[in-house]
Protein backbone atom coordinates (compact mmCIF):
# COMPACT_ATOMS: atom_id res chain seq x y z
CA UNK A 1 0.00 0.00 0.00
CA UNK A 2 1.15 3.36 -1.00
CA UNK A 3 -0.17 7.15 -0.27
CA UNK A 4 -1.03 9.15 -2.96
CA UNK A 5 -1.74 12.62 -2.85
CA UNK A 6 -4.51 13.88 -5.09
CA UNK A 7 -4.67 18.02 -5.64
CA UNK A 8 -7.44 19.26 -7.74
CA UNK A 9 -9.54 22.08 -7.16
CA UNK A 10 -12.48 19.73 -8.76
CA UNK A 11 -13.59 18.17 -5.61
CA UNK A 12 -16.23 16.19 -6.87
CA UNK A 13 -13.53 14.73 -9.52
CA UNK A 14 -11.12 14.46 -6.98
CA UNK A 15 -13.63 12.36 -4.34
CA UNK A 16 -14.14 9.85 -7.26
CA UNK A 17 -10.07 9.79 -8.35
CA UNK A 18 -9.70 9.48 -4.54
CA UNK A 19 -12.60 6.39 -4.43
CA UNK A 20 -10.81 4.75 -7.13
CA UNK A 21 -7.41 5.00 -5.68
CA UNK A 22 -8.29 3.89 -2.43
CA UNK A 23 -9.96 0.95 -4.08
CA UNK A 24 -6.61 -0.06 -5.47
CA UNK A 25 -5.59 -0.51 -1.72
CA UNK A 26 -3.51 3.18 -1.69
CA UNK A 27 -3.99 5.50 1.42
CA UNK A 28 -4.85 8.87 0.00
CA UNK A 29 -4.75 12.46 0.82
CA UNK A 30 -6.61 15.12 -0.77
CA UNK A 31 -5.64 18.90 -1.70
CA UNK A 32 -8.14 21.54 -3.07
CA UNK A 33 -5.46 23.62 -4.04
CA UNK A 34 -1.29 23.57 -5.35
CA UNK A 35 -0.47 25.37 -1.70
CA UNK A 36 -2.53 22.82 0.57
CA UNK A 37 -0.85 20.40 -1.86
CA UNK A 38 2.42 21.30 -1.12
CA UNK A 39 1.54 21.68 2.68
CA UNK A 40 0.35 18.19 2.81
CA UNK A 41 3.87 16.86 1.24
CA UNK A 42 6.16 18.62 3.75
CA UNK A 43 3.84 17.12 6.63
CA UNK A 44 3.65 13.50 5.43
CA UNK A 45 5.32 10.94 3.60
CA UNK A 46 4.05 10.60 0.21
CA UNK A 47 4.37 8.06 -2.62
CA UNK A 48 3.18 9.84 -5.03
CA UNK A 49 1.19 12.54 -6.12
CA UNK A 50 -1.71 12.76 -9.10
CA UNK A 51 -2.25 16.76 -9.75
CA UNK A 52 -4.51 18.42 -12.46
CA UNK A 53 -2.57 21.35 -14.42
CA UNK A 54 -5.20 24.13 -14.08
CA UNK A 55 -6.24 25.35 -11.15
CA UNK A 56 -7.09 28.92 -9.71
CA UNK A 57 -4.15 29.82 -7.34
CA UNK A 58 -1.09 28.11 -9.32
CA UNK A 59 -1.25 25.87 -11.65
CA UNK A 60 0.20 22.39 -11.48
CA UNK A 61 3.26 23.16 -13.12
CA UNK A 62 3.86 25.34 -9.69
CA UNK A 63 3.38 21.90 -7.64
CA UNK A 64 5.70 20.42 -10.50
CA UNK A 65 8.56 22.72 -9.89
CA UNK A 66 8.30 23.27 -6.01
CA UNK A 67 7.95 19.56 -5.01
CA UNK A 68 11.13 18.27 -5.62
CA UNK A 69 12.65 20.89 -2.52
CA UNK A 70 10.49 18.75 -0.24
CA UNK A 71 10.29 15.15 -1.20
CA UNK A 72 10.97 13.76 -4.33
CA UNK A 73 8.28 11.71 -5.54
CA UNK A 74 6.62 10.82 -8.84
CA UNK A 75 3.74 13.49 -10.27
CA UNK A 76 1.26 12.35 -12.35
CA UNK A 77 -0.40 15.41 -13.91
CA UNK A 78 -3.93 15.49 -15.03
CA UNK A 79 -6.05 17.59 -17.62
CA UNK A 80 -8.82 18.14 -19.09
CA UNK A 81 -7.33 19.24 -22.44
CA UNK A 82 -4.16 17.41 -23.94
CA UNK A 83 -1.82 19.82 -25.79
CA UNK A 84 1.14 19.29 -27.06
CA UNK A 85 2.15 22.81 -25.11
CA UNK A 86 1.27 21.62 -22.07
CA UNK A 87 2.30 18.24 -22.05
CA UNK A 88 6.04 18.85 -23.64
CA UNK A 89 6.23 21.86 -20.31
CA UNK A 90 4.75 19.11 -17.59
CA UNK A 91 7.08 16.40 -18.52
CA UNK A 92 10.39 18.95 -19.26
CA UNK A 93 9.33 19.73 -15.61
CA UNK A 94 9.74 15.83 -14.61
CA UNK A 95 6.29 14.96 -14.71
CA UNK A 96 5.89 11.31 -14.70
CA UNK A 97 2.79 11.02 -17.10
CA UNK A 98 0.30 12.93 -18.17
CA UNK A 99 -3.19 11.82 -17.87
CA UNK A 100 -6.48 12.75 -20.06
CA UNK A 101 -9.76 13.75 -18.06
CA UNK A 102 -11.72 11.65 -17.95
CA UNK A 103 -9.23 9.26 -16.72
CA UNK A 104 -9.95 5.70 -17.56
CA UNK A 105 -9.69 3.63 -14.62
CA UNK A 106 -7.29 1.20 -16.66
CA UNK A 107 -4.48 3.99 -17.61
CA UNK A 108 -4.79 5.35 -14.31
CA UNK A 109 -3.61 1.51 -12.86
CA UNK A 110 -1.09 1.03 -15.24
CA UNK A 111 0.32 4.72 -14.80
CA UNK A 112 0.08 4.36 -10.99
CA UNK A 113 1.89 1.32 -10.74
CA UNK A 114 4.67 2.38 -12.75
CA UNK A 115 5.02 5.94 -10.97
CA UNK A 116 4.96 3.72 -7.28
CA UNK A 117 7.75 1.35 -9.07
CA UNK A 118 10.03 4.32 -10.17
CA UNK A 119 9.59 5.78 -7.03
CA UNK A 120 10.25 2.46 -4.58
CA UNK A 121 13.29 1.86 -6.94
CA UNK A 122 15.12 5.12 -6.68
CA UNK A 123 14.31 5.72 -3.46
CA UNK A 124 15.51 9.27 -2.76
CA UNK A 125 16.63 10.78 0.58
CA UNK A 126 14.08 11.16 3.05
CA UNK A 127 13.01 14.47 3.44
CA UNK A 128 13.04 16.24 7.00
CA UNK A 129 9.42 15.92 7.50
CA UNK A 130 9.05 12.35 6.51
CA UNK A 131 12.47 11.60 8.76
CA UNK A 132 10.64 13.46 11.44
CA UNK A 133 7.01 11.36 11.55
CA UNK A 134 9.22 7.89 11.26
CA UNK A 135 10.96 8.88 14.04
CA UNK A 136 10.63 6.33 16.82
CA UNK A 137 10.36 8.28 20.17
CA UNK A 138 10.49 7.15 23.66
CA UNK A 139 12.93 7.87 26.91
CA UNK A 140 11.26 4.84 29.12
CA UNK A 141 13.14 1.89 30.34
CA UNK A 142 11.02 -0.61 27.76
CA UNK A 143 11.50 1.32 24.69
CA UNK A 144 15.08 2.13 25.15
CA UNK A 145 15.47 -1.78 25.15
CA UNK A 146 13.53 -1.87 21.90
CA UNK A 147 15.85 0.32 20.82
CA UNK A 148 19.07 -1.58 21.61
CA UNK A 149 17.37 -4.81 19.54
CA UNK A 150 16.81 -3.01 16.75
CA UNK A 151 20.16 -1.70 16.59
CA UNK A 152 21.64 -5.57 17.14
CA UNK A 153 19.13 -6.60 14.80
CA UNK A 154 19.29 -4.09 11.80
CA UNK A 155 23.36 -5.47 11.33
CA UNK A 156 21.95 -8.20 10.41
CA UNK A 157 20.02 -9.49 7.89
CA UNK A 158 18.17 -12.64 9.32
CA UNK A 159 14.26 -12.11 9.21
CA UNK A 160 12.29 -9.95 12.16
CA UNK A 161 9.20 -10.73 13.64
CA UNK A 162 7.66 -7.55 15.20
CA UNK A 163 4.91 -8.07 17.92
CA UNK A 164 2.88 -5.69 19.54
CA UNK A 165 -0.59 -4.05 19.92
CA UNK A 166 -2.08 -2.10 17.67
CA UNK A 167 -1.06 1.12 17.43
CA UNK A 168 2.61 0.33 19.45
CA UNK A 169 5.52 1.54 16.50
CA UNK A 170 5.58 -1.73 14.66
CA UNK A 171 6.11 -0.29 11.41
CA UNK A 172 8.71 2.22 12.76
CA UNK A 173 10.59 -0.52 14.14
CA UNK A 174 10.32 -1.84 10.62
CA UNK A 175 11.66 0.89 9.29
CA UNK A 176 14.62 1.82 12.03
CA UNK A 177 15.41 -1.83 11.13
CA UNK A 178 15.88 -1.12 7.12
CA UNK A 179 17.13 2.40 7.44
CA UNK A 180 19.82 1.08 10.15
CA UNK A 181 21.01 -1.55 7.69
CA UNK A 182 23.30 -2.27 5.33
CA UNK A 183 19.74 -2.22 3.04
CA UNK A 184 19.29 1.47 3.57
CA UNK A 185 19.81 2.85 0.01
CA UNK A 186 17.52 0.17 -1.34
CA UNK A 187 13.48 0.35 -1.31
CA UNK A 188 11.77 -0.58 2.16
CA UNK A 189 8.19 -1.81 0.54
CA UNK A 190 5.17 -2.30 3.09
CA UNK A 191 2.41 -4.45 2.61
CA UNK A 192 -0.59 -4.66 4.60
CA UNK A 193 -1.58 -8.56 4.09
CA UNK A 194 -4.80 -8.12 6.30
CA UNK A 195 -6.21 -5.07 3.96
CA UNK A 196 -5.94 -6.71 0.71
CA UNK A 197 -8.80 -9.20 -0.41
CA UNK A 198 -7.21 -12.81 -0.44
CA UNK A 199 -8.05 -13.34 -3.77
CA UNK A 200 -5.60 -10.29 -4.54
CA UNK A 201 -2.53 -10.59 -2.13
CA UNK A 202 -0.75 -13.46 -4.15
CA UNK A 203 -0.40 -10.82 -7.54
CA UNK A 204 0.19 -8.56 -4.81
CA UNK A 205 3.46 -10.18 -3.61
CA UNK A 206 4.45 -11.97 -6.13
CA UNK A 207 3.57 -10.67 -9.20
CA UNK A 208 1.71 -11.88 -12.62
CA UNK A 209 2.34 -12.80 -16.09
CA UNK A 210 0.03 -11.13 -18.68
CA UNK A 211 -3.40 -13.65 -19.09
CA UNK A 212 -2.54 -15.08 -15.50
CA UNK A 213 -6.55 -14.23 -14.63
CA UNK A 214 -8.96 -11.71 -16.85
CA UNK A 215 -8.09 -8.41 -16.22
CA UNK A 216 -4.24 -9.26 -16.53
CA UNK A 217 -3.78 -7.69 -19.58
CA UNK A 218 0.23 -6.89 -18.61
CA UNK A 219 2.83 -8.74 -16.88
CA UNK A 220 2.77 -7.03 -13.32
CA UNK A 221 5.96 -6.67 -10.25
CA UNK A 222 4.76 -7.88 -7.24
CA UNK A 223 5.92 -6.58 -3.68
CA UNK A 224 9.01 -9.00 -3.50
CA UNK A 225 10.69 -7.96 -6.69
CA UNK A 226 9.80 -4.25 -6.00
CA UNK A 227 11.73 -5.08 -2.68
CA UNK A 228 14.65 -6.15 -4.45
CA UNK A 229 18.05 -5.93 -2.76
CA UNK A 230 15.77 -3.94 0.13
CA UNK A 231 13.37 -4.51 2.77
CA UNK A 232 9.87 -5.99 2.70
CA UNK A 233 7.84 -5.59 5.65
CA UNK A 234 4.72 -8.33 5.94
CA UNK A 235 2.45 -6.61 8.36
CA UNK A 236 -0.44 -8.28 9.46
CA UNK A 237 0.74 -11.75 8.61
CA UNK A 238 -1.36 -13.14 10.84
CA UNK A 239 -4.48 -12.79 9.06
CA UNK A 240 -2.99 -14.09 6.13
CA UNK A 241 -4.32 -17.11 4.43
CA UNK A 242 -3.21 -20.26 4.76
CA UNK A 243 -2.44 -20.84 1.17
CA UNK A 244 -0.29 -17.21 0.82
CA UNK A 245 1.79 -18.21 3.94
CA UNK A 246 3.30 -21.88 2.33
CA UNK A 247 4.11 -19.25 -0.69
CA UNK A 248 5.99 -17.28 1.73
CA UNK A 249 7.62 -19.66 3.26
CA UNK A 250 9.10 -21.08 -0.31
CA UNK A 251 10.58 -18.03 -0.67
CA UNK A 252 12.08 -17.69 2.46
CA UNK A 253 13.52 -20.78 2.14
CA UNK A 254 14.63 -20.95 -1.56
CA UNK A 255 15.11 -17.27 -1.66
CA UNK A 256 13.14 -17.19 -5.38
CA UNK A 257 9.15 -17.01 -6.65
CA UNK A 258 6.86 -17.78 -9.23
CA UNK A 259 4.35 -14.72 -10.58
CA UNK A 260 1.02 -16.05 -10.85
CA UNK A 261 0.08 -17.58 -13.85
CA UNK A 262 3.88 -18.03 -14.51
CA UNK A 263 6.16 -21.21 -14.85
CA UNK A 264 9.40 -19.80 -14.12
CA UNK A 265 11.11 -19.08 -10.84
CA UNK A 266 12.12 -15.64 -10.15
CA UNK A 267 15.47 -14.91 -8.01
CA UNK A 268 14.57 -12.71 -5.26
CA UNK A 269 17.67 -10.83 -2.59
CA UNK A 270 14.89 -9.70 0.01
CA UNK A 271 14.89 -9.25 3.58
CA UNK A 272 11.82 -9.55 5.36
CA UNK A 273 10.44 -8.35 8.40
CA UNK A 274 7.45 -9.02 9.37
CA UNK A 275 4.66 -7.99 12.19
CA UNK A 276 1.06 -8.58 13.37
CA UNK A 277 -0.89 -7.48 16.90
CA UNK A 278 -1.76 -11.28 16.82
CA UNK A 279 -0.51 -14.20 19.05
CA UNK A 280 0.97 -16.69 16.64
CA UNK A 281 1.17 -19.26 18.72
CA UNK A 282 -2.46 -19.58 19.49
CA UNK A 283 -3.35 -19.18 16.02
CA UNK A 284 -0.96 -22.16 15.30
CA UNK A 285 -2.97 -23.74 18.30
CA UNK A 286 -5.81 -22.93 16.30
CA UNK A 287 -4.53 -24.27 13.03
CA UNK A 288 -4.77 -20.87 11.25
CA UNK A 289 -1.10 -20.21 10.93
CA UNK A 290 1.72 -22.63 10.14
CA UNK A 291 4.26 -23.30 12.74
CA UNK A 292 7.21 -23.85 10.27
CA UNK A 293 6.73 -20.71 8.69
CA UNK A 294 6.73 -18.82 12.50
CA UNK A 295 10.26 -20.85 12.87
CA UNK A 296 11.09 -19.50 10.05
CA UNK A 297 10.03 -15.75 10.91
CA UNK A 298 10.94 -15.55 14.56
CA UNK A 299 14.32 -15.84 14.29
CA UNK A 300 14.89 -12.49 15.51
CA UNK A 301 11.64 -11.14 17.59
CA UNK A 302 11.32 -7.54 19.13
CA UNK A 303 8.32 -6.45 21.25
CA UNK A 304 6.84 -3.33 21.43
CA UNK A 305 5.63 -2.54 24.42
CA UNK A 306 2.27 -1.01 24.59
CA UNK A 307 1.72 2.56 25.60
CA UNK A 308 0.19 1.72 28.93
CA UNK A 309 2.90 -0.51 30.08
CA UNK A 310 5.13 2.93 29.54
CA UNK A 311 3.33 5.58 30.91
CA UNK A 312 6.82 7.51 31.12
CA UNK A 313 6.23 7.54 27.14
CA UNK A 314 3.49 9.17 27.01
CA UNK A 315 4.55 12.86 27.86
CA UNK A 316 7.11 13.08 25.92
CA UNK A 317 5.48 11.43 22.56
CA UNK A 318 2.39 13.80 23.09
CA UNK A 319 5.34 16.53 23.22
CA UNK A 320 6.75 15.56 19.90
CA UNK A 321 3.41 15.45 18.16
CA UNK A 322 2.70 18.74 19.23
CA UNK A 323 6.29 19.43 17.93
CA UNK A 324 5.20 18.14 14.61
CA UNK A 325 1.84 20.14 14.33
CA UNK A 326 3.28 23.46 15.64
CA UNK A 327 6.66 23.39 14.16
CA UNK A 328 8.54 26.41 15.70
CA UNK A 329 6.10 27.29 18.18
CA UNK A 330 4.65 24.57 19.53
CA UNK A 331 2.07 24.09 22.06
CA UNK A 332 2.35 23.32 25.14
CA UNK A 333 0.52 21.05 27.45
CA UNK A 334 -1.28 22.08 30.84
CA UNK A 335 -0.74 19.76 33.88
CA UNK A 336 -4.44 19.35 34.14
CA UNK A 337 -4.28 18.10 30.58
CA UNK A 338 -0.60 15.88 31.41
CA UNK A 339 -2.90 14.28 34.12
CA UNK A 340 -5.83 13.12 31.56
CA UNK A 341 -3.23 12.03 29.19
CA UNK A 342 -1.70 9.68 31.70
CA UNK A 343 -4.42 8.55 33.39
CA UNK A 344 -5.96 7.27 30.12
CA UNK A 345 -4.89 3.65 29.27
CA UNK A 346 -4.38 4.45 25.46
CA UNK A 347 -6.17 0.69 23.92
CA UNK A 348 -5.19 2.24 20.41
CA UNK A 349 -1.92 3.24 21.70
CA UNK A 350 0.49 5.44 19.88
CA UNK A 351 -2.04 6.07 16.70
CA UNK A 352 -4.08 6.75 19.37
CA UNK A 353 -2.11 9.64 20.86
CA UNK A 354 -1.47 10.82 17.82
CA UNK A 355 -5.26 11.53 16.92
CA UNK A 356 -5.99 12.89 20.59
CA UNK A 357 -3.01 15.58 20.06
CA UNK A 358 -4.13 16.63 16.37
CA UNK A 359 -7.57 16.66 17.41
CA UNK A 360 -6.24 19.06 20.98
CA UNK A 361 -4.03 21.32 18.98
CA UNK A 362 -7.01 21.95 16.33
CA UNK A 363 -9.75 22.47 19.87
CA UNK A 364 -7.13 24.25 21.67
CA UNK A 365 -7.46 28.34 21.17
CA UNK A 366 -4.22 29.50 22.99
CA UNK A 367 -0.73 28.58 23.40
CA UNK A 368 -1.06 25.91 26.10
CA UNK A 369 -3.59 22.58 25.43
CA UNK A 370 -6.31 22.55 28.08
CA UNK A 371 -8.06 19.14 29.82
CA UNK A 372 -10.96 20.33 28.05
CA UNK A 373 -9.35 20.14 24.22
CA UNK A 374 -7.75 16.97 24.91
CA UNK A 375 -11.56 15.17 24.61
CA UNK A 376 -10.86 12.12 26.49
CA UNK A 377 -13.76 12.45 29.03
CA UNK A 378 -16.21 11.31 26.30
CA UNK A 379 -14.63 8.47 25.07
CA UNK A 380 -15.50 4.83 26.57
CA UNK A 381 -13.09 4.42 29.86
CA UNK A 382 -10.44 2.11 29.14
CA UNK A 383 -11.05 -1.39 29.62
CA UNK A 384 -14.99 -0.88 29.92
CA UNK A 385 -16.32 -1.81 26.40
CA UNK A 386 -19.14 -2.27 27.38
CA UNK A 387 -19.39 1.28 29.25
CA UNK A 388 -22.32 3.48 27.58
CA UNK A 389 -20.69 6.37 26.96
CA UNK A 390 -22.43 8.57 24.62
CA UNK A 391 -20.18 10.43 21.76
CA UNK A 392 -19.59 13.93 22.06
CA UNK A 393 -21.19 15.50 19.27
CA UNK A 394 -22.15 18.47 18.49
CA UNK A 395 -26.07 18.39 17.28
CA UNK A 396 -26.15 21.56 15.26
CA UNK A 397 -22.94 21.05 14.04
CA UNK A 398 -22.04 19.69 10.16
CA UNK A 399 -24.12 16.31 9.50
CA UNK A 400 -19.94 14.59 8.35
CA UNK A 401 -18.32 15.74 11.23
CA UNK A 402 -20.82 14.06 13.98
CA UNK A 403 -21.37 11.14 11.27
CA UNK A 404 -17.35 10.27 11.91
CA UNK A 405 -17.73 10.96 15.82
CA UNK A 406 -20.10 8.01 15.94
CA UNK A 407 -18.29 6.11 13.58
CA UNK A 408 -14.86 6.78 15.55
CA UNK A 409 -16.50 5.62 18.95
CA UNK A 410 -18.68 2.98 17.66
CA UNK A 411 -15.23 1.30 15.51
CA UNK A 412 -13.13 1.95 18.87
CA UNK A 413 -15.88 0.22 21.29
CA UNK A 414 -15.89 -2.64 18.53
CA UNK A 415 -12.04 -2.97 18.98
CA UNK A 416 -12.35 -2.82 22.78
CA UNK A 417 -14.91 -5.57 23.27
CA UNK A 418 -12.61 -7.62 20.74
CA UNK A 419 -9.85 -6.89 22.77
CA UNK A 420 -8.17 -6.03 19.37
CA UNK A 421 -9.29 -8.68 17.11
CA UNK A 422 -10.04 -6.41 14.02
CA UNK A 423 -12.03 -9.88 12.27
CA UNK A 424 -14.06 -9.86 15.28
CA UNK A 425 -14.97 -6.26 15.42
CA UNK A 426 -15.25 -6.09 11.91
CA UNK A 427 -17.54 -8.96 12.60
CA UNK A 428 -19.92 -7.13 15.55
CA UNK A 429 -19.85 -3.88 13.69
CA UNK A 430 -21.45 -5.74 10.30
CA UNK A 431 -18.45 -4.71 8.26
CA UNK A 432 -15.75 -6.51 6.25
CA UNK A 433 -12.16 -6.44 7.88
CA UNK A 434 -11.11 -4.59 4.75
CA UNK A 435 -13.79 -2.37 5.15
CA UNK A 436 -12.39 -1.52 8.86
CA UNK A 437 -9.30 -1.40 7.88
CA UNK A 438 -9.84 1.43 5.18
CA UNK A 439 -12.03 3.00 7.96
CA UNK A 440 -9.10 3.32 10.48
CA UNK A 441 -6.98 4.29 8.15
CA UNK A 442 -9.20 7.24 6.75
CA UNK A 443 -9.26 8.05 10.71
CA UNK A 444 -5.43 8.04 11.04
CA UNK A 445 -5.17 9.74 7.38
CA UNK A 446 -3.75 12.84 7.88
CA UNK A 447 -1.06 11.24 9.70
CA UNK A 448 -0.66 7.57 9.22
N1 LIG B 1 7.50 5.59 19.57
C1 LIG B 1 6.89 6.36 18.67
N2 LIG B 1 7.29 7.62 18.46
C2 LIG B 1 6.67 8.41 17.57
N3 LIG B 1 5.61 8.04 16.83
C3 LIG B 1 5.16 6.81 17.00
C4 LIG B 1 5.77 5.89 17.93
N4 LIG B 1 5.11 4.73 17.86
C5 LIG B 1 4.14 4.89 16.96
N5 LIG B 1 4.15 6.13 16.43
C6 LIG B 1 3.18 6.67 15.45
O1 LIG B 1 1.93 6.03 15.75
C7 LIG B 1 1.27 5.64 14.56
C8 LIG B 1 1.08 4.13 14.54
O2 LIG B 1 2.36 3.52 14.40
P1 LIG B 1 2.58 2.21 13.50
O3 LIG B 1 1.78 2.29 12.25
O4 LIG B 1 4.05 1.99 13.37
O5 LIG B 1 1.92 1.14 14.47
P2 LIG B 1 1.68 -0.41 14.23
O6 LIG B 1 2.02 -1.10 15.49
O7 LIG B 1 2.42 -0.84 12.99
O8 LIG B 1 0.11 -0.44 14.00
P3 LIG B 1 -0.79 -1.60 13.32
O9 LIG B 1 -0.69 -2.79 14.21
O10 LIG B 1 -2.16 -1.00 13.33
O11 LIG B 1 -0.24 -1.82 11.95
C9 LIG B 1 2.10 6.17 13.42
O12 LIG B 1 1.60 7.46 13.10
C10 LIG B 1 3.49 6.29 14.02
O13 LIG B 1 4.21 7.29 13.35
Amino acid sequence: MARILIVDDDAAFRGSLAETVSDLGHDVLEAGSTAAGLKLLAAHAVDAAIVDLRMPDEDGLAFLQRAPAIAAIPCIMLTAYASGDNTIEAIRLGAFDHLTKPVPRAALVETLERALRQGASTPAAASPATEERNQLVGESEAMRQVFKQIGRAATSDATVLVLGETGTGKELVARALHRNGARAARPFVAVNCAAIPAELIESELFGHVKGAFSGATSPRLGRFQEADGGTLFLDEIGDMELATQAKILRVLQERELTPVGGNQSVRVDVRVIAATHRDLQHEITQGRFREDLWYRLQVLTIMVPALRERPGDILTIAEHFLRQLGGDAPKRISPAAARLLLQHAWPGNVRELRNTMERAAVMSHGLCIEAEDIGLSARPPAGAASAASAPAIDWDGPLAVALAEVERVMIERALQGAAGNRAEAARRLGISRQQLYRRLEEAGKSHD
